[in-house]
């Protein structure tokens, strides 16, 4: 009986599809000598529930599942139908998982306790963004950040264990439900992105190691509240203005910040006079993207501290967002830094 080894066959007949997500997270695991899986296991979890809601919001239209939910949720928001099915879809996809004793969700008031003691990580969600995108088929998202607990596992989960730091993530990303569906995600090591193959149902491999431009030519804001813009920040966009970048803004912060991240760019929500420490979310969407960016080469900060540094005080507490490529970030900084601190001397 002859044995022969194997040599790759790479003929065109049956190009290679690449690399699927569970392969690569086993693979990363594996760099990893004293990993145990149970993060592996996480993202996996997310993964599976991010193919549930990419069908839900594929035929929202068909099924009945746009528009409201006829709840407010605990920002005053109303909910819509979709960001009740995701939150249930990946609350779900994580209790069944195993690995997480805690979440906090955008959805959800307080933070769910899973009453799994022996869950190593706490995972903080927002399972739909881009809400007000989600009747009007424009693109939506998912945004997630996991943290390890900090108290003994097998203990009750305490408050420690949520308010951490963002620059305490083990791992954080994004889904990005658009002309594709894109899993985004880090775990400290750069950035991969990945390209649901619907018909095979799985993620692969599309952008490995991003890398955000350094600087860029698009500026992201929402221009209908520029008169709560700061002079320091009116300024800044008519800078922009005067150099002809482009303005793109989509209100769906995922896909705004993931064409940012691959184009060169800056997304901005600055504090307003309704949303006095800006409207976007500290645990379950700042803090991921901005993981997210620095893995990437860009930055993340709120006008004052880099975003990551920030210590947590409230679950649903807002922040102002300066995120994308260096240069704009550290531009716009100075021209908001500048023009605040000469308001004050005069
Ligand atoms: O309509 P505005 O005020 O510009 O706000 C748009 C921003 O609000 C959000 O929709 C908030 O996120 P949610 O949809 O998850 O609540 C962001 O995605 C988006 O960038
Ligand atoms: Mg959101
Ligand atoms: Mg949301």
């Amino acid at each position: 009986m002859k044995i022969k080894p194997y040599i790759p066959n790479d003929n065109s007949l049956a190009y290679s599809v690449g690399v699927t997500l569970d392969r690569f997270i086993k693979k990363k695991q594996d760099d990893f000598p004293f990993a145990s899986g149970e993060l592996s296991q996480l993202l996996r979890d997310i993964a599976l529930a991010a193919k549930i809601v990419n069908r839900e919001t594929n035929r929202a239209g068909l099924a009945n599942i746009g528009g409201a939910f006829g709840q407010t949720n605990v920002q005053g928001e109303e909910q819509q139908k979709l960001d009740v099915i995701a939150n249930i879809r990946f609350t779900r996809a994580l209790t069944k998982g195993g690995e997480v004793c805690a979440i906090v969700s955008e959805e959800d008031d307080e933070v769910i306790d899973l009453q799994n003691n022996s869950g190593k990580y706490v995972v903080a969600i927002d399972p739909l963004d881009g809400s007000s995108n989600i009747d009007v088929n424009i693109s939506i998202g998912t945004i997630f950040s996991i943290y390890r607990r900090v108290t003994p596992v097998g203990s009750p989960i305490q408050l420690d264990d949520i308010m951490q730091p963002g620059r305490q993530q083990v791992a954080a990303g994004y889904v990005l439900y658009g002309s594709s569906t894109m899993l985004v995600y880090t775990t400290g090591c750069g950035v991969n992105g990945f390209t649901y193959e619907q018909s095979l149902g799985e993620f692969f491999l599309s952008h490995p190691d991003m890398k955000a431009p350094s600087s860029g030519n698009i500026y992201s804001i929402n221009e209908g509240i520029s008169n709560s813009f700061s002079e320091g920040l009116a300024k800044y966009i008519a800078h922009c203005k005067s150099k002809n970048y482009s303005a793109r803004y989509i209100g769906s912060l995922v896909a705004d910040f993931h064409r940012n991240l691959l184009k060169g760019g800056i997304y901005i929500y600055p504090e307003t006079k309704k949303n006095p420490s800006g409207k976007l979310r500290l645990l379950y969407e700042a803090n991921a993207l901005a993981y997210i960016a620095e893995q990437a080469g860009a930055e993340a900060n709120d006008g004052v501290q880099r975003i990551l540094d920030i210590q947590p005080t409230s679950l649903h507490q807002r922040t102002p967002l300066y995120i994308g490529s260096k240069v704009m970030v550290n531009e716009a900084l100075e021209f908001i830094s500048k023009k605040s601190i000469i308001h004050e001397n005069q």
